[in-house]
């Protein structure tokens, strides 16, 4: 950790930072970023958890607010000297139109870009995501891959397609001069799929686990392998890259870093189970019982029914074209780039990682431990 005797006199913006990474980001900025003297969280829905994080030393204000709403960003932006802007919106089931989507992602990132320049903030990082490259909409597999490996990034899903597009509009806003003369330097972070403490998706499966009486069924086989992150380390990653980026605004300005730690290359589903198994599930092999093109036909059923119903209803279920073909196809990351870039090493272990994480589930209410 570094010295806590350095002065405090930093004012840092977290957007989103009341979703499940934006918590971890929050806490992980007050324990280990001695410099902060203020710092806002930005959301369009404000945690009651933030009220017992204002009696630290650190200034902590929140601001209720939209991203998609230019002066609401501004007033938030103006005196920040470094933004984090994890607000987004993560909708792969059809909850939210496409419009909705791309005004949030796309138009939101704008409106906080524009915010930088015009109120003289220098520092911004943007939490992009792996499916800004893949898996693409043909399913070729992304082995091991790294921020520099060749990969025909085809989307037409909103979410992957709105997260490309704010990430370009960052990456081509660095260097652009801000209100005082001086240059805005911003990077991107990717994270592959993000577990730990708070992952609603963990919870959805375990909820559903317990009302199948304690089975899960494989849907995947489990030679894909699904790149996963933990979230403390995601969140480590932000702090880590905000700090640097005055110091290595050369270096790091303009680049974009996939998210990564020792967490094991294993399948969605066998991964889920690291956690889910030790909280009383049981995976069970069903390869003979569901085919593939069966899921694919269940997926397509689900998607028509969600366009049926949904003048009278929202069915969004986890199962659909998209979702089966990006837990159908390997996509995992293997680079040191942000370690060579910014010094990054994972603040938590796999064993770590695991643990605080099955401590999580097992806490959970109506869990079966
Ligand atoms: N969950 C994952 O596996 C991954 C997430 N990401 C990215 O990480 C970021 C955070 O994602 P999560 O924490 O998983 O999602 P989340 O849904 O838990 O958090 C997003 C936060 O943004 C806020 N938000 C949404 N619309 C807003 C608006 N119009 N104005 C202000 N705030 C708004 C939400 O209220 C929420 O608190 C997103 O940008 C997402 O694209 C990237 C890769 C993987
Ligand atoms: C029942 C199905 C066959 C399996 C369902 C699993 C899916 C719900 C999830 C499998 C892969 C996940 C996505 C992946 O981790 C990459 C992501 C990155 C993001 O930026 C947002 C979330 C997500 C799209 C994530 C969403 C759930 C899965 C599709």
């Amino acid at each position: 950790m570094a010295e806590s005797t350095e002065v405090r006199n930093l004012v840092y913006l977290v957007t989103g930072g009341c979703g499940f990474l934006g918590e971890h980001v929050v806490r992980m900025l007050l324990q280990r970023e001695p410099r902060l003297s203020e710092l806002r969280v930005f959301d369009l829905h404000l945690g009651p958890w933030l009220e017992e994080l204002k009696t630290g030393p650190v200034q902590v204000t929140a601001i209720q607010g939209d991203v998609t709403q230019a002066h609401e960003v501004a007033a938030a932006v103006a005196g920040a000297h470094v933004v984090i802007h994890a607000a987004g919106l993560v909708d792969v089931f059809g909850r939210a139109s496409p419009e909705t989507i791309h005004k949030v992602n796309v138009q939101g990132t704008k409106n906080v870009i524009e915010a930088c320049v015009q109120t003289g903030t220098r520092f911004l990082v943007y939490t992009s995501s792996m499916e800004v490259v893949g898996p693409n909409i043909k399913g070729h597999p992304f082995y091991r891959g790294n921020e520099d490996t060749p990969y025909e990034a085809v989307h037409k899903h909103p979410y992957p397609c709105s997260k490309a597009q704010a990430e370009r509009l960052v990456l081509e806003a660095n260097g652009r001069e801000v209100r005082g003369g001086l240059p805005l330097v911003t990077c991107a972070l990717r994270p592959t799929g993000i577990y730990g403490e708070g992952h609603q998706i963990m919870r959805d499966f375990y909820h559903q686990g317990l009302r199948l009486g304690g089975r899960l069924f494989r849907a995947i086989p489990a030679s894909v392998e699904h790149g996963r992150v933990y979230v403390g380390n995601v969140a480590w990653m932000h702090v880590l890259v905000a700090r640097e980026l005055e110091q290595r605004a050369a270096l790091v300005g303009g680049q974009v870093y996939f998210c990564y730690d020792k967490s094991p290359y294993k399948s969605y589903e066998d991964f889920n189970m690291e956690f889910l198994g030790p909280c009383g599930l049981r995976l069970v092999e069903t390869r003979l019982l569901a085919p593939y093109w069966l899921l694919m036909l269940l997926a397509a059923l689900n998607a028509l029914l969600q366009w049926l119903l949904r003048p009278l209803l929202l069915y969004a279920p986890l199962l659909n074209p998209y979702t089966l073909a990006v837990a159908n196809t390997t996509f995992t990351v293997s680079t040191d780039k942000a370690q060579r870039h910014f010094g990054y090493e994972p603040l938590f272990s796999w064993e770590d990682s695991r643990t605080r994480t099955i401590r999580w589930v097992q806490a959970m209410e109506g869990s079966a431990q």
